[in-house]
């Protein structure tokens, strides 16, 4: 796999926005002063224009966090033909560096498979956050509720209507059949059938009318991939009725024919069973129900922190005397939580974003046997940044020190972690710590005992983390460190230290990671959150 993609990173996707804008705006320019610009120039400055200027949004990055603008800007990017950008960056010299190297690599435009996981990006956001996908296909965020007597209703709209940031029946029939190879046949229907609702009426359009969209998908075509998903789940019984109307509309189709007779042949044979259905998030993930449960509460609650323990300015060292962290209590005894705000100015989270930026790659997660790999159960980028990197990251890393009162200086701790995460981003429930196996295979010869988890963004809707096992939502506040022991003090492992990233569902969002290790820190005690410990 790649090292990195725009689905796996927002940041990605902002920054080529920002480069095209500019890009746009030198070659009209050069239209206007040369009027000798060829027909794909401009066919790409209005392409441009019609879909990334037109809403006009004071804020241009808005499409790269929006899911469906992201969307949408992964798949016009992967369908421009390279040479396009490239000559248009040769006659202008934007995204050149004064070295002559491209700052923007033009050679990687996102790709096909950039596209693929887009679609599965979104088909993953709506699963877990119950979007209601009519209004998903009109860019519109709406979360939908199951009330006690069994209706659904649309409980909360997390953004304004945008009218460029649209689904069209082969975007919704794309990402069905994109949840259907992963074998989620569940969510494959809902895709499909919200297709079939966009191709109402369309059929006959097809026929007669020369512009009508080549890449939408036939009638027909949709409700054989219906009785198909339905086929799958073994819904015989619901999958009739769509083969019959193919049929209908295609009477001499032999391979239609067979599947209805195939179909009704099973329904009097077994009639309809309930199966074990795929997952947009295939594997073992643990507390994958509470985690889930979770993170759509998240959505749900304004942002506000679901536990308010108490609040209080703590003087863990001299060096806060004068600015004590603001600490607020989440979870008083083991495992021990709490967010301390405003340990970091926006001026440095931005520097940390920036000096991250370069060293950004896929994020790997480690399997059993100590090995990393890359999986959809980490969806984001990282980059160290170790403490001789500028002054600002050692200053960074002590004052970190100064509030856990633990030692931050190498081996006794990580370097930062910085984390952008990407479409849909998020890490399923796993514990920091390396389990004794992992241990052993990675010949670590030490362990982290405590996470320092800094928000370098805020994130406009989703994106939480929240710990499964203890029932506990923590918002992205931006500035703010989340801190929690990964080990008891006996040193002994801490499972219920087990937390989670909630998908991202608007925002480009960053952390950073400090873990500190047992390493040096063995005689050192940090205080407790509560004046017993
Ligand atoms: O992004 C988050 O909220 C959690 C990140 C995390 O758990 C990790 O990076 O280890
Ligand atoms: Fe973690």
């Amino acid at each position: 796999s790649k090292q990195h993609g725009f689905s796996t990173a927002v940041v990605r996707l902002e920054n080529m926005l920002l480069f095209e804008s500019r890009l746009i705006d030198e070659i009209r320019q050069y239209i206007t002063d040369t009027d000798g610009a060829s027909e794909d120039l401009r066919r790409y400055v209005e392409d441009f224009e019609h879909n990334i200027l037109r809403p006009g949004f004071a804020d241009l990055a808005y499409h790269a966090r929006h899911p469906v603008g992201a969307y949408r800007l992964v798949k016009r990017l992967s369908q421009t033909d390279s040479r396009i950008l490239k000559h248009a960056q040769l006659l202008t010299g934007v995204g050149v560096a004064r070295d002559g190297d491209d700052v923007i690599k033009i050679s990687e435009l996102p790709t096909e498979e950039d596209l693929r996981m887009s679609a599965l990006a979104l088909a993953r956001l709506q699963d877990i956050y119950h979007l209601d996908l009519r209004s998903l296909t009109r860019g519109q965020l709406v979360m939908l509720s199951r009330q006690s007597d069994g209706t659904v209703v649309k409980q909360k709209r997390l953004s304004r209507v945008e009218p460029t940031f649209t689904l069209e029946a082969e975007d919704t029939v794309y990402i069905g059949d994109m949840a259907y190879n992963e074998e989620d046949y569940l969510n494959a229907v809902l895709w499909y059938l919200i297709t079939l609702d966009l191709t109402e009426g369309k059929e006959m359009a097809d026929i007669t009318d020369d512009t009508a969209n080549d890449s939408a998908p036939g009638r027909v075509q949709v409700l054989v991939k219906l009785g198909d998903a339905l086929t799958k789940l073994q819904q015989h019984q619901r999958a009739l009725p769509f083969y019959n109307e193919a049929l209908q509309l295609e009477p001499n189709n032999q391979e239609i024919k067979s599947k209805v007779v195939e179909s009704e042949r099973q329904v009097t044979l077994q009639g309809d069973v309930t199966v074990k259905m795929g997952k947009l998030l295939q594997g073992a993930i643990p507390y994958q129900q509470d985690y889930e449960n979770l993170c759509y509460r998240s959505a749900l609650q304004n942002q506000a922190p679901s536990s308010r323990l108490s609040c209080t300015f703590v003087r863990t060292s001299p060096q806060l005397y004068l600015s004590p962290a603001k600490m607020e209590v989440l979870h008083e005894t083991s495992p021990e939580i709490a967010l301390y705000h405003d340990v970091i100015s926006d001026q440095e989270a931005a520097m940390m974003r920036e000096l991250a930026l370069k060293e950004l790659k896929r994020s790997p997660v480690v399997d059993k046997n100590g090995k990393a790999f890359l999986s959809n159960f980490r969806v984001s980028e990282t980059g160290w940044l170790h403490d001789n990197t500028t002054e600002l990251i050692s200053k960074l890393s002590r004052r970190v020190s100064y509030i856990t009162g633990l030692n931050t200086e190498y081996p006794s701790a990580e370097s930062f972690q910085v984390v952008n995460y990407g479409l849909g981003g998020l890490y399923v429930p796993h514990v920091d710590y390396f389990e004794e196996d992992q241990v052993r295979h990675m010949k670590r010869p030490d362990n982290r005992i405590l996470t320092f988890l800094i928000y370098l963004s805020e994130v406009e809707a989703g994106g939480a983390t929240v710990f499964p096992q203890i029932n506990l939502i923590v918002p992205a506040v931006k500035n703010a460190a989340l801190m929690f022991r990964d080990m008891k003090r006996s040193g002994d492992f801490e499972p219920l230290s087990m937390h989670a990233g909630c998908p991202v569902l608007i925002g480009s969002k960053w952390i950073a990671n400090k873990w500190i290790l047992d390493r040096g820190n063995e005689f050192r005690r940090p205080c407790g959150l509560t004046p017993e410990e």
